[in-house]
């Protein structure tokens, strides 16, 4: 038996005016997603615990199969795993977001909490340049993907709060900056890295061909390094993952995930998705499993396009869900879990809690009976009446046969 998870992050919504009261789920073209959803089982699913903020590290951690109320530890130790940094226990790791911050009226907002997808190439030039200057100590600066980059405190402290950028996109950060104790540490380090961001040559460069420049840092996502049986020890399953962020490669690491690159993978519009397919297709020919993660449908979604949102769902469904389950039919009896990690919707620009559609389909099962008008959205999942009210218990689901 195969398993392979395809999650497209960000992907669900709410009903929007502009498409008559339609989610993008609903007006985009996914006859795949909405084949599964007619043959499988389909169904809400609640990745987010109460009381946790809705993070695609929280998130993708249920869908794994992990409980977040047992292992979340932080968002950016699972991405230092992916970047093979390695956190000793007393260690703190930092998600730092290359941003676009603009005075108005004495006040600094967040024009973009990804500082217009600045390149991984340029980033670098930036991230090695405050590791030159402000690094050697008990700070470190590592360089990730695009926007997306880590600070290490070794020793550091750990019992601050925080809010994410993409939470204060064209709001004030006045009230938003690190709070607690060592806050004071984390705030002079935001300063100091302003000034040497300020007409940095890469910053020049973009701001002369009109792209926003990566003014400053923005800290978030702290913790320490979790501990997390692999799922080799509980389920006897290999795997590979297939995802262009940290977060979702840290988390396969801490899974004991084989970790496979796909070239042209960005994490972004542009991605590689019939890349992924393909790649996820060949590892499931030595492996029992693969998660398989799409970051398109929620960049578009936290930058308010919702056209660029609908065409990165249609993308998702022709390049990485029809190849799977065309492929899949020649390695033999499988499994299909499509959803999204968490709603991310359009009009607000920033995830939410709410539960998500999945479809979860096994080869050997009968086709659903009252399905025949099915499709795979937000109201059709509800309008199944079925609802997984703890969503770490949805990879049960997949593995054992939905009897669990
Ligand atoms: O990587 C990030 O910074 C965030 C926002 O874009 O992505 P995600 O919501 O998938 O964690």
């Amino acid at each position: 038996m195969k398993y392979i998870i395809l999650l497209g992050d960000g992907m669900s919504d709410e009903p929007i005016s502009e498409l008559g009261g339609r989610t993008p789920l609903q007006a985009a073209q996914t006859p795949n997603m909405d084949a599964l959803a007619r043959d499988g089982e389909l169904g809400l699913v609640q990745t987010v615990p109460p009381g946790y903020h809705p993070g695609s590290d929280v998130a993708n951690l249920s869908v794994f199969g992990y409980d977040p109320k047992t292992c979340y530890s932080g968002r950016s130790p699972l991405e230092a795993a992916s970047m093979g940094i390695h956190l000793g226990p007393a260690d703190v790791a930092f998600r730092l977001n290359l941003v676009c911050l603009t005075p108005h009226y004495g006040k600094l907002y967040m024009e973009d909490f990804s500082a217009g997808h600045i390149s991984t190439g340029e980033a670098r030039q930036l991230i090695a340049m405050l590791e030159e200057e402000l690094g050697g100590g008990p700070f470190e600066f590592h360089a990730g993907v695009s926007y997306r980059h880590l600070m290490v405190w070794r020793g550091g402290r750990d019992q601050m709060t925080f809010t994410p950028p993409h939470d204060l996109s064209g709001q004030s950060v006045e009230n938003h900056l690190p709070r607690g104790e060592g806050a004071e540490e984390l705030i002079h380090l935001m300063t100091s890295a302003q000034m040497l961001l300020n007409n940095h040559p890469v910053n020049v460069r973009r701001e002369k061909e009109r792209q926003l420049p990566a003014n400053s840092i923005w800290l978030w996502g702290h913790g320490k390094a979790p501990r997390m049986a692999t799922l080799q020890e509980r389920y006897g399953l290999s795997g590979a993952v297939v995802a262009a962020v940290d977060l979702i490669k840290g988390i396969g690491v801490y899974a004991g995930l084989e970790v496979v690159e796909v070239p042209g993978a960005t994490g972004y519009l542009d991605t590689n998705y019939r890349g992924k397919a393909d790649y996820a297709l060949e590892a499931l020919k030595t492996r029992d499993f693969v998660y398989l993660h799409v970051e398109a449908p929620d960049e578009a979604a936290h930058s308010g396009m919702l056209d660029e949102k609908i065409r990165a769902i249609e993308s998702f469904d022709r390049e990485v869900v029809g190849p799977v389950r065309a492929g899949l039919k020649a390695l033999g009896p499988h499994r299909i879990l499509v959803l999204p990690d968490h709603a991310t919707p359009v009009r607000k620009k920033t995830h939410t809690d709410q539960p998500v559609p999945y479809a979860l389909f096994d080869s050997a099962a009968a086709t659903q009976p009252d399905s025949d008008r099915r499709e795979y959205s937000e109201a059709a999942a509800k309008r199944s009446g079925v609802h997984v009210a703890e969503g770490w218990r949805l990879f049960e689901r997949l593995v054992r046969g939905a009897a669990h």
